[in-house]
């Protein structure tokens, strides 16, 4: 099998899901309009009243944990069980999972209870929910020994998912295979919040398709799309790839796509 299929581009934008996102404190504008570029329709919520009606609505959920917080902990145990009645794709970011035991101890015992579709942190986060030794370093990936494609796949193999580790070279599993694309611009890891946008991508893609395909052609989608920006600062590279994103189809991804191959 192919490792991307650029074809989801078409159908997220012609079926237009609905992306239940509960989102970090720093990064909710970007997230959505991410999510709103490619063609879907970013949905956030703070109430718990609201998890058993936006659920039945959701196409696919993303939990992200970067500023976790109590009311957050039961908005988001409060979505996991009741998607036990629909079984919608689930992305779980694990921000800083490696800095804190208050996420850490959280997010295992959630991993422990309920099954998500897809793992996606950086390789520091995917070493700490495997209790491997890693220095951490706050939201960054930090140091470690340990080869994050085998990593991944430990990963995917443990919480019987998906996983993706994100990085200068990007990995995708689900315990069996592990494959990697290396797309790639140095203001990704300069930008704020490019994780969380790629979590709810992977969420969008995953709406229309519950594959590992989905999972690749998320990160493919997204990274070639800020591979393609040549800028001379930060936020005129964001701005741009923000531009780019929402207007990506899969036609253009695929010239993209042969265009990089090419360099090879
Ligand atoms: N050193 C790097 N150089 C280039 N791209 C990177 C680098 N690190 C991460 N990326 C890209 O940045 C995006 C966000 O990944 P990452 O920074 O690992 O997530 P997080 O923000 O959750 O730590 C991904 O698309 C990844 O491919
Ligand atoms: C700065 C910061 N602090 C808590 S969450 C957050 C944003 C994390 O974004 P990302 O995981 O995409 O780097
Ligand atoms: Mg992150």
């Amino acid at each position: 099998m192919k490792q991307f299929d650029w074809s989801l581009i078409e159908r997220v934008r012609s079926t237009h899901p609905l992306v239940l996102i509960i989102n970090n404190a720093v990064t909710p504008q970007i997230v959505a309009n991410a999510v709103n570029f490619i063609g879907a329709s970013p949905m956030m919520i703070t109430a718990p009243e609201e998890v058993p009606d936006m659920v039945a609505q959701a196409d696919a959920i993303c939990l992200n944990i970067g500023t976790l917080n109590q009311a957050q902990q039961e908005l988001m145990t409060a979505i996991l069980a009741a998607n036990q009645a629909f079984h919608r794709p689930v992305v779980f970011d694990p921000v800083a999972v490696g800095s804190s035991s208050f996420r850490l101890n959280w997010t295992k015992q959630v991993l422990d209870r309920y099954p998500v579709t897809c793992l996606r942190g950086n390789a520091g986060e995917m070493a700490a929910l495997l209790h491997r030794p890693w220095h951490s370093h706050g939201i960054d990936s930090g140091e470690g020994q340990d080869n994050v494609s085998e990593l991944v796949q430990e990963c995917a193999r443990h919480f019987h998912s998906f996983a993706l580790a994100s990085g200068p070279t990007d990995y995708v599993s689900d315990g069996i295979d592990v494959e990697e694309s290396t797309f790639t611009n140095p203001y990704f890891p300069r930008y704020v919040g490019t994780g969380d946008m790629l979590s709810s991508l992977v969420a969008t893609f995953l709406a229309v398709e519950n594959s590992l395909q989905a999972v690749s052609t998320a990160v493919g989608t997204f990274t070639l799309c800020g591979q393609s920006c040549h800028d001379r600062g930060s936020l005129t590279w964001f701005n741009h790839f923000n531009d780019v994103l929402s207007e990506i189809t899969t036609v253009e991804i695929t010239k993209l796509f042969e265009k990089s191959e090419h360099n090879d």
